[in-house]
């Protein structure tokens, strides 16, 4: 207990501490690195050059981009200054100047996307997915088992929840029609991610990264929505994949949630069969618990328009995200601090563990009721769409990831 006096179940105490980057004075105020602690943001800069902390210059410049480039050693020494200043009372000259109360910040992207990458580990929604788009074809592709899937976005795209998203015009086929028509998108959606943060030294070329040392690059995770125009999607994506109907934006989660903060939310993956390529397999955990290719143990919960629609739950994903940073570099693809990779939508066996509406609605078959009454299977403009998300911490304690939340707005 510190004179912080955090409760203990609080989602975002000592436990927790996850970076964002913050402005007071709303959204043109200066940017400045922030750490949540329970319902404030300290400001870090000020609070370590306070401190005499030489390091506190990475914090400085209103991006993670420094710190993130610093690599492991770095992050965990700032978690131990952090944990031991928050709770030592003789800090708190230090500390308590420089916390803002959360209502009176406005949040920005809390690093510069370097690389952009969107996988598809979810067996659940891959097959939910392929029956629907792929009727006549078996729903897993062959590579689907021996490879994490996914393609490469567009970081310039991604932005800050709170972030409106003006819905995507293009073109589309109609059902029952031989041509294109072009205009706006009337099969808007969304996909419940996860996003992982990837710091450490840039890689070189030809260079690969073994999964034994994936965990090194991963400095963190953030909640993402891939928010997708199914019309635009389902006319363009043959042969090469996704392309203007995902690439209009992406969504992240304010606060950066660490793999450090994570670390007893670790669980094993499902079970992989048949056993992946070499370079892409684990080693087992002791007594059952979570192997070097780990799963996580994050509930999500998907908000439409104030109406709870499902939970998704990430321990169901197939692929670890450990495999997918080695996997996305096995070819000798450089990674570099900032880069983003999605999980891909986070969907379960159960009906109510759905992360896309195309799969809630079954492709518009089936329109979910909102608490108001009125009835959805895609995004009307006015539309709000909130993600959250919380994973279990050490000695029963919480981690929140706070929200990741959108309205969508009409086409121009
Ligand atoms: O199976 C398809 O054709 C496409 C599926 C997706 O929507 C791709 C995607 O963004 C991956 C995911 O979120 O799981
Ligand atoms: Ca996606
Ligand atoms: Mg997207």
């Amino acid at each position: 207990m510190t004179w912080l006096d955090l409760p203990a179940d609080h989602p975002f105490g000592l436990h927790n501490l996850p970076y964002g980057v913050f402005s007071t004075g709303g959204p043109d105020g200066e940017r400045r690195v922030g750490v949540r602690v329970g319902d404030h943001v300290l400001d870090l800069a000020a609070c370590a050059e306070r401190a005499g902390m030489e390091s506190a210059v990475v914090w400085r410049g209103g991006s993670l981009d420094a710190f993130l480039a610093e690599g492991r050693p770095a992050w965990t020494a700032a978690r131990a200054w952090l944990q031991d200043h928050l709770s030592d009372d003789a800090a708190r000259d230090c500390v308590e100047p420089n916390l803002v109360p959360v209502g009176e910040v406005t949040m920005h992207l809390p690093f510069t996307v370097a690389d952009y990458v969107d996988f598809y580990a979810s067996e659940h929604h891959a097959t939910n997915v392929g029956r629907i788009f792929r009727p006549d074809s078996e729903p897993l592709t062959p590579n689907w088992k021996h490879l994490p899937i996914g393609y490469h976005g567009r970081a310039g795209t991604v932005v800050v929840s709170g972030t409106d998203v003006v819905r995507p015009t293009g073109q589309r086929r109609p059902p029952t029609q031989e041509a294109p028509v072009f205009g706006p998108s009337v099969r808007l959606d969304i996909e419940a991610e996860l996003g992982f943060v990837v710091g450490g030294p840039a890689t070189g070329l030809g260079r690969r990264v073994d999964l034994d040392d994936a965990d090194d690059h991963l400095f963190g995770v953030v909640l993402l929505n891939d928010w997708s125009a199914r019309d635009l999607q389902a006319w363009e994506y043959v042969p090469l994949g996704p392309f203007l109907g995902k690439s209009f934006a992406t969504t992240v989660g304010p606060w950066v949630v660490t793999t450090d903060a994570l670390r007893a939310a670790r669980v094993p993956l499902p079970g992989q069969d048949p056993e992946p390529l070499p370079y892409l397999r684990g080693r087992d955990g002791a007594d059952g618990g979570p192997g070097t290719a780990y799963g996580l143990d994050v509930h999500v919960e998907v908000e439409w328009n104030g109406t709870a629609v499902s939970r998704p739950e990430y321990r169901d994903m197939y692929w670890s995200p450990v495999q997918m940073l080695t996997h996305l570099t096995v070819n000798g693809a450089t990674i570099r601090p900032g880069d983003l990779f999605g999980s891909g939508t986070i969907s379960g066996a159960d009906p109510g563990t759905r992360g896309s509406f195309l799969e809630l609605s079954w492709s518009g078959q089936e329109p979910l009721t909102l608490d108001d009454g009125s009835q959805r299977s895609f995004l009307e403009d006015g539309d709000t769409v909130t993600l959250r998300a919380t994973a279990p911490g050490p000695d029963g304690s919480v981690v929140g990831f706070g929200e990741c939340t959108g309205t969508v707005r009409p086409a121009v």
